[in-house]
C-alpha cells in the first residue's frame, strides 16, 4: 500500500493518535493500580520487574549517543543518560527507583540482580535494546517517543497511589517528580528529531512502527505482571512471590 506523505505535523498528530489508543496508560494494570485494586505484592512486583526497565534505558541511551552525529545531538543524549546514571552531584533515576523498592521491602541486592523478573519483563526489555541498537537512528530515536505520553500517565499513578495505599508515601515515588520535567524536554528533542528526518513517507511509516513497537514493550510488560500475579499459581518458576 502507498502512504501519502505527511507533513511534520501530521506526522505527529499520528504519534499522538498512537499514543492515545496504545500506551500502558489503557492497560487495565494501570487502571487496577491507581483504582487502589492491588495487592502490596503485586505493587512490589510491578516495581522489581520495572527496575529491569530503568537499569535499561541508559544501556539503549548509550547505543544512541555513540551513533549521533552532531555535537548538539551527543548533549542532549548524554544528558538522558546521567538523569538515569547519575554523576558526581546527584543520584540518578536507577537509584532512586532503588529508594521505592526498598521503602516497598525489597532487598536493594535481590532487585539488582533482576533474578525475581517475570521472563517476559527481560524478553521486552532485551527487545528494547537490541530494537535501539540494531535500527537505523531514526527509530531508534523514534521508540523513545512514549516519553510524549509519560507525564500524563505518572501523574496519574502517583495521585492514585497515594491516595489508596497506606505503604506508598510522597518520598517513596521520588523517581517520579525530576521524570514530570524531564520527559517533556526528552520527547521534545526527539519529536523534533523524528519531524525532520523522517523525510519519506516509507521513513514516517517506519517511524509510526517504532512507536507502535515500543508502545508493545511497554504493555507486554503489564500484561505479564497482570497474568502472573492475579493468580498465583500462574507464577513461572524463579519468580519473586510475594509473602
Ligand atoms: O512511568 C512510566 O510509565 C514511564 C514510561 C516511559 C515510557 O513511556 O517509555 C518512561 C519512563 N516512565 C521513565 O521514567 C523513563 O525514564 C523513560 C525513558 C524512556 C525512553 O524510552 O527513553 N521511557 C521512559
Amino acid at each position: 500500500m502507498n502512504n501519502p506523505f505527511m507533513t511534520p505535523d501530521e506526522l505527529e498528530q499520528a504519534l499522538r493518535k498512537i499514543g492515545a489508543e496504545r500506551y500502558h496508560r489503557n492497560h487495565p494494570f494501570h487502571h487496577a493500580m491507581t483504582d487502589g485494586k492491588l495487592t502490596k505484592g503485586q505493587i512490589q512486583a510491578w516495581a522489581l520487574n520495572r527496575y529491569c526497565y530503568q537499569a535499561a534505558i541508559p544501556i539503549k541511551d548509550a547505543y544512541i549517543l555513540a551513533r549521533m552525529p552532531t555535537i548538539e545531538g551527543r548533549k542532549e543524549w548524554r544528558r538522558r543518560i546521567v538523569d538515569h546514571d547519575g554523576d558526581e552531584k546527584s543520584a540518578g533515576g536507577i537509584e532512586r527507583w532503588l529508594k521505592l523498592t526498598t521503602s516497598l521491602g525489597l532487598e536493594r541486592e535481590y532487585v539488582i540482580s533482576m533474578e525475581g523478573a517475570l521472563p517476559i519483563t527481560r524478553f521486552s526489555v532485551e527487545s528494547y535494546i537490541n530494537y535501539v541498537r540494531e535500527k537505523p537512528l531514526l527509530l531508534a530515536i523514534a521508540s523513545s517517543l512514549t516519553e510524549l505520553f509519560s507525564p500524563d500517565i505518572i501523574s496519574s499513578r502517583v495521585e492514585g497511589m497515594l491516595k489508596h495505599y497506606d505503604f506508598i508515601t510522597q518520598e517513596s515515588l521520588a523517581y517520579f517528580t525530576p521524570r514530570l520535567t524531564q520527559a517533556p524536554k526528552d520527547s521534545a528533542f526527539a519529536l523534533d528529531y523524528v519531524k525532520k528526518h523522517a523525510i519519506t513517507a516509507d521513513q514516517q511509516q517506519a517511524v509510526l512502527s517504532a512507536l507502535r513497537f515500543k508502545c508493545d514493550v511497554l504493555w507486554s510488560m503489564l500484561d505479564a505482571l497482570d497474568y502472573s500475579y492475579s493468580t498465583p499459581s500462574h507464577l513461572p518458576p524463579g519468580a519473586f512471590v510475594p509473602r
